[in-house]
């Protein structure tokens, strides 16, 4: 059986010892450079990783947290210390990073068996490369329970043909999920059509959907392809068919029930072949209930059913879909943005997301465009008041900030003058240009000789 390869990341005593205990039970073991090294395509056929935590302080952690980020396709199995368990950044990182762990000193056949298991499940069609579990498979990021029922339901949903209804918060991926449907289904040749119902005039709705022959109105001066003509071969997606009046849902109802369409000012019957897909953020039912929205054609497009998590309720996913959207923004960073403080990224993990995913994009990419840090903090995001108001700063973070705010006090007290300022402070000029720096690469500069970030001497907090 021919070898399998697996990343190996581990400080050197371990590194080679681990790599002659894999390499004995068969497989090829790769030092993380020697991966990197590879030609592309030969790097997709690298599945699993193995990663040795060592002094498993927050450094360490952050530079794993990066480096998994970067390759979200592989499957990790982690080897802790036990004695770093009970730290909860451990913990966090082992439930949200890696497919298991094992602690130390290592049960070697156990700790066989799982890497095998990790490479099975990264090779599954559902979780690898091929499925739609894999970043940036139809433009979703996300390993969160919740949207891994997703991707499961995406591709039961998208190997039928019956009507799907996507339900959800503005800013979940509704359109995306049918996207996702459509370019998974057999379909995927035909186009893709999406109609924003509420967008579209009443008076205009008809002829949009339906088209119109030249002169069926005034106005109508040449023949127009209505959208579900459009669509034929592929899937249209109605966006907030709540939103549809109540003639255009019978209308609707027929077409979906007879498959024909005609044209405004025609009679001529169009035969259709098209899948659709409706979204609502709206609850259904309600609109049924209360008579807005007609029963019979809520059961006929409610045949498969999708919701689209709420981004508060995979906390897990914040980080990675941050990290994704910062890296397509970078080019239009015009200073040397490089990536989130912690701050910024416990913020982020707490914040309640009103409004979801399109929410995240917008604060990340005017974070980049507008900040000067290399590392962007809870102000650049708009999300500073998180800080202080919702009391969930570690012990860590809650010391940085007091050390940063004493000093930023005592530079502004000193007009920015570092010598007199760390004269007050008790400490050597050194160390307080030590901690200037430490604090600016923590996303906020105190001090204008700083140029990795605004200087936040004359800010109000
Ligand atoms: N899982 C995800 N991964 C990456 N990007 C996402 C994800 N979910 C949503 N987005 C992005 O968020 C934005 C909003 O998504 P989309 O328009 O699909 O949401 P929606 O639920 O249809 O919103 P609305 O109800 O307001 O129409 C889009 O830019 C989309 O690409």
């Amino acid at each position: 059986m021919s070898r399998r390869d697996v990343i190996v990341h581990a400080a050197a005593p371990w590194r080679t010892q681990l790599m002659g205990v894999l390499a004995e039970a068969g497989w090829r073991p790769l030092a993380l450079g020697e991966f990197t090294d590879l030609p592309g395509e030969r790097r997709q056929d690298v599945h699993v990783g193995v990663v040795r935590l060592g002094r498993a302080d927050d450094a360490e952690i952050d530079a794993l947290d990066e480096l998994m980020a970067s390759r979200p396709e592989i499957e990790w199995v982690a080897l802790v210390p036990t004695a770093a368990l009970p730290n909860p950044r451990v913990g966090r990182f082992l439930r949200h990073r890696c497919f298991d762990f094992h602690t130390l000193p290592i049960d070697t056949p156990h700790f066989l068996a799982t890497l095998g298991h990790a490479e099975g499940k990264a090779r599954l069609p559902s979780g690898g490369a091929a499925g739609c579990e894999a970043e940036g498979c139809c433009g979703m990021i996300g390993h969160s329970p919740a949207m891994r029922d997703l991707y499961a339901a995406i591709r039961k949903a998208s190997a039928v043909e019956a009507p799907v209804m996507i339900s959800g918060e503005s800013g979940t991926g509704k359109e995306l999920v049918a996207r996702a449907i459509h370019q998974l289904s057999p379909r995927r040749d035909g186009p893709f059509i999406a109609v924003n119902c509420a967008a579209l005039p009443a008076n205009l709705i008809q002829a949009e959907l339906f088209g119109h022959e030249k002169g069926a109105f005034t106005g109508a001066y040449q023949r127009k392809i209505g959208r579900l003509e459009a669509a034929a071969g592929g899937t249209i997606f109605l966006d907030e068919i709540g939103d549809l009046p109540l003639e255009m849902q019978v209308t609707l109802l027929h077409v979906l029930q007879d498959k024909v369409i005609e044209r405004l000012g025609s009679n001529r019957e169009i035969r259709l072949d098209v899948r659709v897909i409706a979204a609502s953020h709206v609850e259904l039912e309600q609109a049924v209930a209360d008579a807005h929205f007609r029963a019979d054609l809520y059961y006929r497009i409610n045949v498969i059913r999708l919701r689209t998590p709420a981004l508060r309720d995979r906390e897990e996913d914040v980080e990675r879909l941050a990290r994704a959207y910062l890296e397509r923004f970078l080019p239009e960073s015009r200073g040397g943005v490089r990536g989130f403080s912690r701050q910024a990224l416990t913020v982020m993990a707490n914040y309640e997301w009103p409004g979801n995913v399109r929410e995240l994009i917008n604060r990340v990419r005017q974070a980049v465009v507008l900040s000067e840090n290399r590392l962007l903090t809870p102000r650049d995001l708009g999300l500073e008041k998180r800080v202080s108001s919702e009391g969930f700063m570690t012990l860590e973070e809650a010391r940085s900030r007091a050390e940063h705010d004493t000093i930023r006090r005592a530079l502004r007290r000193n007009q920015n003058n570092v010598a007199a300022a760390a004269r007050q402070l008790g400490i050597s000029r050194a160390t307080l240009y030590r901690l200037l720096v430490r604090v600016s690469h923590a996303g906020a500069a105190v001090h204008p000789e700083f140029p990795h970030a605004v200087s936040m001497a004359g800010r109000a907090d």
